[in-house]
């Protein structure tokens, strides 16, 4: 652990022990957004990796093309010791099922959120260890910091801990994934569930489409430009979080005019006040007791008539529309779109 006072154990490079993974094998099921990069960066730290994937999966190829060895989840499982859960949270519980006979005693099965562990989805057997390593980052960006020599943080929990190595196992897992050189956060399921579904929700990705998407509307409606609009709400939106990624909300303060630190400190609450903590409140709540969960799960059972309508309607906002075309001209679109296909693996 750091010589830094935390409130928490958080733990670096010097901390972990590659040996507790070294002669592993871990399954990587599943190789969409946290699939591909945990599957890379494990195989480029030397730790011997199998893909689980559907016969019929597009993945199956991609990831043979990236130089990886590629298995059904369920031969993958069974050769496996370590098996990382990384398909979409709703199918889990049906591929714990498919793969559940390949795990013995002693292995483990890992996953990168807890919402299946936390709302008794799955019930793993009792002789296996469960942890987690929950990247703090979308997939796609843990490989590229993995690549550049950077790091992201990630959260580590145990939750069975039979073979009294769980931790070490984990801990091993986060550094082959790059996640040591940033912080990793000793914690449980249940607060990695609560908190990660509340900031995808209110902050990170509800919060923040919903604060640019009526700061856009409110200018277009007022009859300024669409490109204008979009440059100031959402374009510079990736420039000012990245001076506070850098160096907190002082060095985005230093870097804006004091007329913009001014109105921003004054009108800013006054945007996003009370009424808004209140409505965090709530959404909090009912990730606490289990609505939310219970809500996704029953709308996955109707086949996603909800999530099918807010999905169409996002997408064919008028913000992304505008957006596309003004990032194609964008002098350097072309060489990053070449890097992207390369890097990211089809969604199937
Ligand atoms: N997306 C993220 O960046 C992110 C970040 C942190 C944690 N997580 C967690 O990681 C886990 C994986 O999420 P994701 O967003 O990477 O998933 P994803 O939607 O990107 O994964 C899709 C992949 O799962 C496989 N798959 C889909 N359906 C399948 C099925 N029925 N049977 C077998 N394989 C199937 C396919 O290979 C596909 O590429 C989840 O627990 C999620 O909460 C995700
Ligand atoms: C990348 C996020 C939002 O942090 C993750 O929690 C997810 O569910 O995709
Ligand atoms: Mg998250
Ligand atoms: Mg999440």
């Amino acid at each position: 652990m750091s010589e830094t006072e935390f409130t928490v154990p958080v733990y670096y490079d010097n901390d972990a022990n590659s040996d507790a993974i070294a002669n592993k094998t871990v399954a990587v099921l599943g190789y969409g957004s946290q699939g591909h990069a945990h599957a890379q960066n494990l195989d480029d730290s030397g730790v011997d990796v199998v893909v689980g994937l559907r016969k019929d999966s597009d993945s199956w190829t991609q990831a043979e093309n990236d130089g990886l060895r590629v298995a059904t989840p369920d031969d993958a499982a069974a050769e496996a010791d370590i098996v990382s859960m990384l398909v979409p949270d709703t199918v889990q519980p049906a591929v714990f099922e498919a793969i559940s006979d390949g795990l013995e005693a002693g292995d483990t099965l890992q996953f990168a959120h807890g919402f299946n562990i936390h709302y008794n989805q799955i019930q793993p057997p009792e002789d296996v260890d469960v942890t987690m390593i929950a990247p703090k980052t979308p997939g796609h960006l843990l490989r590229r910091n993995y690549v550049e020599d950077t790091g992201t943080p990630a959260l580590l929990a145990v939750y069975q801990n039979t073979t009294d190595g769980a931790k070490e196992e984990a801990l091993a897992y986060a550094q082959a994934i790059g996640c040591t050189r940033a912080g990793v956060v000793e914690t449980t399921f249940q607060e990695e569930v609560e908190t990660d579904l509340f900031g995808e929700q209110a902050v990170l990705c509800g919060g923040i489409t919903s604060l640019i998407k009526k700061g856009y509307e409110t200018l277009v409606d007022a009859g300024y430009s669409p490109e204008m609009a979009y440059f100031e709400c959402l374009n510079e939106m990736k420039l000012i979080v990245d001076l506070m990624y850098e160096g907190g909300m002082a060095e985005m303060w230093n870097s804006v005019s004091d007329t913009a630190e001014y109105g921003g400190l004054a009108v800013g609450p006054e945007i996003v006040g009370e009424g808004v903590r209140e409505n965090m409140d709530e959404a909090l709540e009912q990730v606490q007791n289990g609505e939310f969960a219970r809500e996704w799960i029953l709308e996955n059972q109707a086949g996603r008539p909800s999530y099918t309508q807010l999905h169409a309607a996002d997408r064919n906002h008028d913000i992304e529309e505008v957006g596309a075309r003004l990032r194609a001209l964008f002098s350097w679109a072309e060489e990053a779109e070449e890097e992207e296909e390369a890097e990211a693996p089809a969604d199937d």
